[in-house]
């Protein structure tokens, strides 16, 4: 049989691209966003000549695996996806990369091997749907089995934010400028709101204390009456202070977000208090699920595509919470367009998807597509396009690998802490928790 060079789906080549981008100086528990933040670019380019794209996290130990990933990758189908985990399994992690405790794992909750493949794999699942998609003529959405709804609802992503980098680097004009206040936080859901029509919002907390806080929740619930409202302290409370915080926000909340550190801590907030808890902290892989959900400790599960290891998984994830009546979003870290697009291909065919998606999409100036992924009305619209529906810009992404090439070292790995200690000498990643 000949087969007609279109419709050759080897892999030729896994190109890897890593960049910098831009990142506001966002405050978190941590610390603050540096200047720079790594992201990982996957392009699976087959022998009939498709290119297919995706993207993770780009800090050192991601692309430590990825590589020979990449390498052992040459003939396989871009259709064997189930083939691709295979061999991603075979690859050996670092154990000074692995954190199995939650407390220690950083935003992202515990750090398990697995789940440093699934993060890396995630974005050569998506490169593969995103070349079959185009190969065959079809939206990655209907590869994943079709869409049940046309566009997908996403968050305002507030933060504390300072008017500039502490370190002082010159990164790309940031005109959003400070928001260290509850009236700073409202003029900042305002600005995002015009921009980009959101009718939710997520505050991220655990950087000023508890009152402080409540306080700005307040002032949004005041600003933007009936409007879903979510705060998430990524685990900096104790058992005590997260009631305490759910009992004053209790009208206004649509959900509290990982209030305190770990099941057994938010097993036991959710048994004091009626307000839905939500995390993408406490339950980052399936093995985490049946103790958190049999002791009803999380109401909501934020799916996160990349560690949880891709498209299809984010599905099996539904699944198993619509078999526990727990509801599906999903968080978001700093990432870029090809990233927003897999998320939104995903949600259009998740069907409990009842609440808005987060996403850090409008706190990046830079992207490596030639149009940005367009956010309207709070939404994106699901590409019906072959495909993802974006297409890479290579002299921005050249462009941005070269500031990543050129980087003293400071940047290549994310570190809010060593962020932080620009502005606040010594400061070191506080003990959880905080108050
Ligand atoms: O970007 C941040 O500072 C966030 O705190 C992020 O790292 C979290 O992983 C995430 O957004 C969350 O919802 O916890
Ligand atoms: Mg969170």
């Amino acid at each position: 049989m000949t087969v007609t060079p279109s419709r050759d789906l080897s892999i030729a080549e896994v190109r890897l691209t890593p960049v910098l981008v831009a990142d506001p100086p966002l405050l978190n528990t941590q610390g603050v966003h540096q200047p720079y933040t790594p992201r990982l670019i996957v392009e699976v380019v087959t022998r009939g000549g498709v290119t297919g794209l995706g993207e993770t996290y780009g800090d050192t130990k991601y692309l430590e695996l990825a590589r020979p990933l990449a390498e052992n990758l040459t003939g396989h189908q871009i259709g064997d996806l189930n083939g691709l985990f295979t061999a991603a399994e075979r690859i050996a992690v670092d154990r000074s990369h692995v954190a199995e405790r939650v407390d220690v794992g950083g935003l992202r909750g515990v750090q398990t091997a697995d789940k440093l493949r699934l993060s890396v794999v995630s974005a050569f699942e998506v490169a593969c749907l995103d070349a079959l998609g185009q190969a065959l003529g079809l939206p990655v959405h209907a590869l994943l089995g079709g869409k049940v709804r046309d566009t997908v609802d996403y968050s305002a992503y507030l933060f504390y934010k300072w008017a500039a980098h502490p370190e002082g680097v010159p990164a790309e004009p940031d005109d959003w400028g400070a928001a260290l206040d509850p009236a700073g936080v409202v003029a900042q859901a305002r600005r995002l709101t015009e921009r980009y029509g959101f009718t939710s919002y997520k505050l991220k907390g655990g950087v000023f204390p508890p009152d402080e806080e409540i306080a700005a929740v307040r002032a949004l619930a005041e600003a933007f009456p009936g409007r879903p409202l979510r705060l998430d302290p990524n685990g900096a409370w104790s058992v005590e202070t997260s009631v305490k915080v759910a009992e004053e926000l209790r009208e206004v909340l649509e959900y509290l977000e990982d209030p305190a550190l770990g099941t057994p801590a938010m097993a036991e907030v959710a048994a004091r208090t009626g307000v839905p808890l939500a995390t993408n902290m406490c339950v980052t892989t399936f093995g985490e699920i049946e103790e958190a959900f049999t002791r009803g400790a999380v109401q909501v599960v934020l799916s996160d595509h990349h560690y949880w290891g891709g498209l299809r998984r984010t599905q099996h994830l539904a699944a198993v919470c619509a078999a526990f009546g727990v509801g599906l979003s999903m968080h978001s870290n700093t990432h870029l367009g090809i990233s927003l697009a897999a998320m939104t291909h995903v949600a259009a065919t998740v069907p409990h998807l009842h609440h808005a998606c987060d996403t850090h999409y409008p706190w990046q100036s830079e992207d490596v597509l030639t149009e940005r992924v367009a956010l309207t009305d709070g939404k994106v619209a699901v590409s019906d396009a072959p495909g993802l529906g974006v297409r890479l810009d290579r002299d921005r992404l050249a462009f941005l690998h070269r500031r990543w090439a050129d980087d003293d070292g400071r940047h290549r790995d994310r570190d809010d802490a060593a962020a932080l200690r620009a502005a606040v000498p010594g400061w070191t990643t506080p003990a959880m928790p905080r108050w």
